[in-house]
This record gives C-alpha cells, sequence and structure tokens, in this order.
C-alpha cells in the first residue's frame, strides 16, 4: 500500500483496518507495517529503527477499537490474544539482518504508542506515556496491527524515530511534520535495504510464504 488512513482524518477505525481484512482474503499471511513515531526512550535518537515489539492501544483504552461492535466470526474469534501481536522470529530476523548490514547501532526494539492526534504530545502527556512503558508514540498503526492479528495475519512492525519527544520543560526544541518527513526521507533508502532484504530471506522463517505485504506510509 502506498499511505494509509488515519483516524486524525476522520477516518472510522473500521475504515483504517478495512485493508487488513481485504489481504487476509487475499491470501496475504504477513504483513510488514511501518511508521513515523517520536521517540519517548531516552536512548533513542532521531533517524533510530524502533523494531514494534509491543504496543500500547490508548484510543482502544477509551472506546476506539477496531474490534468493537458485532463479531464476525469468519475472520477471528471474540476476544483475542495481543500478547503476541509482532512475531518474535520476524523480528529476530529483521534484526539479524540489521547486523549483517551494519546496521545496529540505531536498532533497538521497543514498545510503541498510539494516540489519536492531530496534536503533537503535551510535556505532561509525553511523561506520563514514557511511566507507561512507551519508547515511542505515534498516530497510527496499533488498529491495523490488532486487526491483522484478529484474522491471523503475522506482523512485523518498524518504527522510524523521526524527532525525540519533550519530557523537559526547560527544552526548546519543538517538533513539526516538516521534520518528520524530512527524517522520513533520510532514511528511506537504509529502510528499503531492510525490507528488501527481509523479504528475500522471509522464507527462512517457517511458516512464511511469499504472500508477504508491505504497508507503510512515511518510508
Ligand atoms: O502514518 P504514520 O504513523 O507513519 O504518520 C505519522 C503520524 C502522523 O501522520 C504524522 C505526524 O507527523 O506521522
Ligand atoms: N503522536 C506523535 N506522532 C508522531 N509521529 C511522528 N512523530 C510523532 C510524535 O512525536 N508524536
Amino acid at each position: 500500500m502506498q499511505g494509509r488512513f488515519h483516524l486524525y482524518e476522520g477516518y472510522s477505525l473500521c475504515k483504517v483496518t478495512f485493508p487488513m481484512r481485504i489481504f487476509k482474503l487475499m491470501g496475504v499471511e504477513t504483513i510488514v507495517v511501518t511508521n513515523a513515531s517520536g521517540g519517548l526512550c531516552q536512548d533513542f535518537k532521531v533517524g533510530d529503527i524502533m523494531v514494534i515489539k509491543d504496543h500500547i492501544n490508548l484510543p482502544g483504552f477509551a472506546g476506539q477499537h477496531p474490534l468493537c461492535g458485532p463479531n464476525d466470526e469468519r475472520f477471528g474469534i471474540r476476544f483475542p490474544c495481543m500478547s503476541d501481536a509482532y512475531s518474535k522470529d520476524l523480528r529476530k530476523l529483521v534484526l539479524d539482518i540489521t547486523a549483517e548490514l551494519g546496521y545496529s547501532n540505531f536498532v533497538h526494539e521497543g514498545v510503541y504508542c498510539m494516540v489519536s492526534g492531530p496534536n503533537f504530545e503535551t510535556i505532561a502527556e509525553a511523561r506520563m506515556l514514557h511511566i507507561l512503558g512507551s519508547d515511542s508514540v505515534g498516530m497510527s498503526t496499533v488498529p491495523e496491527v490488532t486487526v491483522a492479528k484478529h484474522c491471523g495475519l503475522r506482523v512485523l512492525g518498524l518504527s522510524l524515530i523521526t524527532n525525540k519527544v519533550s519530557l523537559d520543560y526547560s527544552r526548546e526544541e519543538k517538533v513539526n511534520h516538516e521534520e518528520v518527513l524530512q527524517i522520513s526521507k533520510m532514511r528511506a533508502e537504509m529502510l528499503q535495504n531492510v525490507l528488501v532484504t527481509f523479504i528475500a530471506r522471509s522464507h527462512q522463517v517457517e511458516t512464511i510464504n511469499n504472500s508477504n505485504c508491505i504497508y507503510s506510509n512515511a518510508v
């Protein structure tokens, strides 16, 4: 896909996640999701890649959840497990690949937190998300991954840290969308290298077949 739908654009979560069910019906088994996010973990630098190991569905806590409403049993069960949404095998494969490509210094694993946006975080909000265990924060991905997991797709998620999120009232820098786009452009080639190698090697991971799909926005 080129681009995605976002909650902040006014789309319902049903529409935001609809492509996942189309992929399922098309026979896709594995999806790769990419996004841009702000780094909350103090070890992260702008331009780092975070392999998503888990997420926090903040809108979901408030009832903005793509699986609310009658469950469609053709796709999955009413109460899906979400503790292993991001495949361990795929995470290992991508970490091996980034090490081989010499990218280890700027690749980390971490927890992505979704907020609805469209505003970036206040400092108090950022501090709260950090205390809750979020390593990065963004405005997408979680609804799609939730629906993908519900219908049995395997997921790899990569998040590009496009800016540092301020946790400190004395910091003067202000995040803006241009910076997000600029860093995404700067890292596009590196992410493409990782993904091309990942796709070429994905047959090494058991149960993956060739039905893979890249679902990306920022890169
Ligand atoms: O679709 P993603 O999550 O990559 O896009 C992020 C969130 C906003 O659309 C935008 C903020 O700059 O980047
Ligand atoms: N919510 C949020 N989304 C982002 N997308 C890219 N950077 C950010 C950020 O700092 N916060």
